[in-house]
């Protein structure tokens, strides 16, 4: 039997991720595929939706705990030996890599001796805020201001995941015209100048074509390689000479895999300052209130990404999806028992987040 191929989709706290691979799924219903959705926060709420979506030829798996770990990984390789053993009930795996994770421990279970055979890295894609990108809110701020340890962080995250994709999708440009496109796409060559594929994602779709199947790896299988593509035409598929710059990430022989994993680890050693927390309350919410209390929230506190559902009446669900201070919400035929939302950014003072959400909304969030 083949080797499984393997798509990791990465991308910085509420990109698209979600959105982007629950297009891709309603896109090819002819494929079966397992999708690993792998979260940063007590709660799975990309797990959900893409459930909710209902994709029968799809089986959707939660990798709770927050990053893909290197070994003693309690979530990530019980739950790819499981997909190992049904393997020839699948075409493709997708593994949606938490908003803070750099893939590279991805790529590292799946070139241990346990996998390789089975499974292999078709391409990594890294979905972009491209609003955000330009409106330079991946940049580090100015050295000494409030907000420079927040912003420093960000960055490095952001660049790291760039860094380790083959295909990068400029998403959310619906309202963008072609110069800041072309704007976008010159700043993520500069952080990123490996990058195989720029794709542009209008409505968060794109075309299956462009996101799987891609073979990006595969030749390289064998020789555990991360590196350029040695088996796509044009100049940038050629190996670059100085091979050291992938940072551990190209390599032929077991001793520059165990350089790739020490190298890499700082990557993964999850930095204190980002933290995540789950509130909740019995009490109905407003929905039209609730999304401007998230908004001024973000704007008040370094909270990044906010999500999950708010119980709204017996019938009725808000879906929250708040990506900084932009705050989109929906409303479902659907109940909850109770408000969960999951709040998500560096440094954060929980207890004054629910001083302001619980006094703004007139209930007791816990
Ligand atoms: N306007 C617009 N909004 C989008 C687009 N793609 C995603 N969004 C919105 O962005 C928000 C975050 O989308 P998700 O798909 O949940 O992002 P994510 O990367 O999976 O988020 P995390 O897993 O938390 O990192 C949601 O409100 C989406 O509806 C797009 O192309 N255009």
């Amino acid at each position: 039997m083949k080797q499984t191929p393997v798509t990791v989709v990465t991308g910085f706290l509420g990109s698209g991720k979600t959105t982007l691979i629950s297009g891709v799924l309603g896109d090819t219903p002819d494929r079966r595929l397992a999708v690993l959705v792998n979260e940063f926060g007590e709660k799975n709420v990309d797990g959900e939706i893409l459930r909710s979506e209902q994709l029968g030829h799809c089986e959707i798996l939660d990798l709770e705990g927050g990053l893909i770990a290197y070994s003693q990984d309690d979530a990530f390789i019980p739950t790819l030996r499981e997909l190992q053993r049904r393997r020839h009930r699948f075409d493709h795996v997708l593994i949606e890599t938490s908003g803070l994770a750099v893939p590279t421990a991805v790529y590292v279970v799946l070139q241990s001796e346990e996998f390789a055979a089975d499974f292999v890295l078709d391409a990594t894609i890294a979905v972009v805020d491209t609003p955000l990108l330009l409106g330079g809110d991946f940049e580090a701020g100015t050295q000494g201001s409030e907000d420079a340890p927040s912003r420093a962080a960000v960055q490095a995250l952001f660049d790291a995941q760039l860094e380790h994709a083959d295909v990068v999708v400029l998403n959310k440009i619906d309202a963008l015209n072609e110069y800041d496109l072309l704007r976008a796409e010159g700043d993520v060559r500069a952080r990123a100048p490996r990058v195989r594929f720029m794709e542009l994602a209008y409505g968060a779709k794109l075309d299956p074509q462009l996101t799987l199947g891609l073979h990006l790896h595969e030749l390289d299988a064998g020789t555990h390689h991360h590196g350029p593509v040695r088996g796509v035409p044009g100049e940038e598929s050629l190996p670059l000479e100085a091979q050291h710059l992938l940072d551990g990430h190209s390599h032929g022989d077991l001793g520059a895999h165990l350089h790739s994993m020490n190298t890499h680890v700082h990557f993964h050693v999850h930095d204190t300052g980002w933290q995540s927390f789950l509130l909740s309350t019995d009490t109905p919410q407003d929905p039209q209130r609730l999304p401007v209390i998230l908004a001024d929230i973000a704007r008040k506190f370094p909270v990044l990404r906010a999500k999950g559902f708010a119980h709204i009446n017996a019938g009725q669900t808000l879906t929250v999806q708040a990506v900084r201070t932009r705050v989109d919400s929906e409303l479902r035929e659907q109940a909850v028992p109770r408000s969960e939302l999951v709040f998500i950014g560096y440094h954060i003072n929980r207890k004054k987040v629910i001083q302001v959400l619980s006094g703004a909304t007139g209930s007791t969030w816990e």
